[in-house]
């Protein structure tokens, strides 16, 4: 545990009945970081979510937000900490305006049309705000869960789930809003299915599974403990050939382009075996096609580690 931690758990466990959905997990995000706790359908998520932010005692073990227990500090830390959920329901006859209006009172804030106004404008709803909750778009309710999870001077903001729905201009913004508080201090603790999103955003990863905290990193370090991947396609001639040096394991099959093999090198020194591959190609006069070489993908983790497909 770091004492600047913004959320601690450790050893958390939690328990549904007899059910222990959460199995000893330990978790420290660090100020100014994105955070992305990814899992597997069921892994806990949730349940730790459901801790972290008030509304569940810990099984056993503790937790800590901005250094205050979540269940005796709640209100304390209501006007720090924004919650974006998956569904949020908001009073469908209220309009946009008068919705975040409404929270701002609820966080004790005093009503300040210049902050609303902005805050609608960072999230692309300042031509909705006299328009009734209920006749918004699925994209535009979701914004309005952002511009209600930002409402205030938020320190640490919980994003279930943002981009679900949203096309990609909506997903675009919401990710720029995200990334502007982010510079500007705030603390997130993300979680999404989307592992594209998690791997282009956060700092640093958790993977759960079946209530425990399987990996955890920057997306670099999770990625430099499993093997990379070199693909390409050889004429069908050098089919099966032997490339000298090679430290990771080939895989030949014919190709689907008449008169190529395809090439797949599976390995843990992605660069050696590209220098090695490069120099057998250039022997044989060989050309090498759709020539592709990358680290594991945060989905080829997941995948790996959960054995669960994306
Ligand atoms: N109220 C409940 N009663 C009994 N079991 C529950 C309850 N809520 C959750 N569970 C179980 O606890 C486990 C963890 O659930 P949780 O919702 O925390 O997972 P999650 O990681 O958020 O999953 P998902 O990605 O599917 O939303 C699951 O096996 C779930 O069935």
């Amino acid at each position: 545990m770091t004492p600047e931690s913004v959320i601690t758990c450790t050893g958390l466990r939690s328990w549904y009945g007899r059910f222990e959905a959460v199995r000893g997990i330990d978790l420290a995000v660090r100020p100014g970081e994105l955070f992305a706790l990814l899992g597997t359908n069921g892994a806990g998520k949730t349940t730790t979510l459901e801790t972290l932010q008030g509304h569940r005692r810990p099984g056993s073990g503790s937790v800590r937000v901005l250094g205050l227990d979540p269940r005796r500090h709640r209100r304390q830390l209501a006007s720090k900490v924004g919650v974006v959920l998956q569904e949020s329901g908001f009073a469908p006859d209220l309009t946009v305006a008068e919705t975040v209006r409404m929270w701002r009172r609820l966080r004790r804030l005093r009503d300040d049309p210049r902050a609303l106004d902005e805050l609608l404008r960072e999230v692309m709803l300042i031509d909705r705000a006299d328009i009734r909750v209920g006749q918004l778009s699925g994209g535009e309710r979701r914004r309005l869960d952002l511009a209600v999870g930002l409402t205030g001077d938020q320190r640490l903001l919980f994003l279930d789930e943002p981009t679900t729905g949203l096309d990609p201009q909506s997903r675009q913004r919401t990710w720029d809003v995200v990334r502007d508080r982010l510079r500007r201090g705030m603390t997130v603790l993300l979680t999404t299915h989307y592992l594209e999103e998690a791997e282009a955003l956060a700092d640093r990863v958790a993977i759960m599974d079946a209530g425990r905290i399987v990996a955890t990193g920057t997306v670099e370090e999770l990625a430099a403990q499993q093997p990379a991947r070199i693909h390409c396609t050889v004429p069908a001639g050098l089919h099966g050939a032997t490339i000298p040096g090679l430290s990771g394991e080939p895989a030949w099959t014919s190709g689907t382009a008449a008169g190529s093999a395809d090439l797949t090198i599976v390995t843990s020194d992605l660069q050696a075996d590209l220098a090695r591959l490069s120099a057998w190609a250039a022997a044989h006069d060989a050309k090498l096609g759709r020539l592709q070489a990358a680290e594991a993908s945060l989905t080829d983790i997941f995948q790996r580690i959960t054995g669960v497909p994306s």
